[in-house]
């Protein structure tokens, strides 16, 4: 997706269509913030690393194991300045940052937190499913593609669990499937910033698909994408969950020469929100 497309507010949920957006007392720029908090990296290469966490709410996709909800399929935030979030930030003690969502990069403002924050000494590491790509200080662009196992279909909606919750008719397994890879931001992030690829494995099924994507990116992308580059991170946003999926995922990790990458803060803290 091109840099300059505003995604539409009433379906990434983040009641904004333009690239800036003026708090109410015209107090400069602000973000839709569903939680900030202090805690381990839990995955990727610098998992156990000290970090704030910053998480937008919005998103354009909707997986269907999302395990931050509340900004995908029922996006909840309080709109929060730059000033009040780097000030949050200054408050904790960490000289990472971890700006994460929903999709973070959906928002135009996510730029000027970031050069905020380079300007500041921060180091930064992005999570984005890699559909969007931005122009910013990013130290680390960690992408998480989305597989066709992660597509709301009818069998695998979360709204299932939730009462009263209307569906939409397949509406969100189309629009997921239409928009989860975009080779051509893929490729323009790799080529941009530091990078890890961290694929999210439900079963050995999913093999077959992330060797054809990366095969695609090695086609398109002018910067080598290693095999160590690439993660696989188990499934699971809880102990219960990744005790099913995790030691298949490392076997595969093994099997294909590709990195594991554990969910140190499910171990640690199972799903308890600002985890
Ligand atoms: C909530 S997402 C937010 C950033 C961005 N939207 C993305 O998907 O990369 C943060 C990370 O959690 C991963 N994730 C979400 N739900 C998961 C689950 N049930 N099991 C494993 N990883 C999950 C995503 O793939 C991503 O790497
Ligand atoms: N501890 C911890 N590490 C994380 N790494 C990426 C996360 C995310 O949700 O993007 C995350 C998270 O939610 N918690
Ligand atoms: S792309 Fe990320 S935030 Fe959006 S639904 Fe998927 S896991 Fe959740
Ligand atoms: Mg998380």
């Amino acid at each position: 997706m091109p840099v300059s497309d505003s995604v539409d507010a009433e379906s990434t949920g983040t009641g904004e269509r333009g690239d800036t957006t003026e708090g109410p007392d015209g107090d400069g720029p602000t973000l839709p913030i569903n939680e900030l908090f202090y805690s381990l990296q839990g995955e990727g290469t610098l998992a156990g690393v000290p970090s704030t966490f910053v998480r937008t709410s919005g998103c354009n996709l909707r997986c269907w194991f999302c395990d931050s909800y509340h900004t995908s399929w029922e996006p909840t935030h309080a709109r929060m300045t730059l000033e009040e979030i780097v000030a949050e930030i200054e408050a904790r003690d960490a000289d990472h940052v971890v700006l994460t969502g929903g999709e973070p990069l959906l928002h135009g403002e996510s730029v000027a937190l970031l050069e905020r924050l380079d300007d500041r000494g921060y180091h930064t590491t992005v999570e984005t499913n890699g559909t969007i790509h931005r122009d910013a200080p990013i130290d680390l662009v960690s992408i998480s593609p989305k597989l066709e196992s992660s597509t709301p279909t009818p069998e695998r909606d979360p709204r299932d669990e939730i009462p009263n919750e209307s569906q939409d008719e397949g509406e969100w397994e189309k629009r997921h499937e239409d928009a989860r890879i975009d080779l051509e931001s893929l490729s323009a992030l790799v080529e941009a910033y530091p990078f890890q690829l961290k694929f999210v494995v439900t079963d050995d099924d999913d093999m077959p698909e992330i060797l054809e994507l990366l095969e695609d990116l090695r086609g398109v992308a002018d910067v080598p994408v290693r095999d160590e580059d690439v993660l696989l991170m188990p499934e699971g946003a809880t102990r219960e969950r990744l005790a099913e999926t995790r030691n298949r995922t490392a076997e595969l990790a093994m099997e294909y020469g590709f990195r594991y990458t554990p969910r140190l803060h499910v171990d640690l803290w199972n799903d308890a929100p600002e985890t």
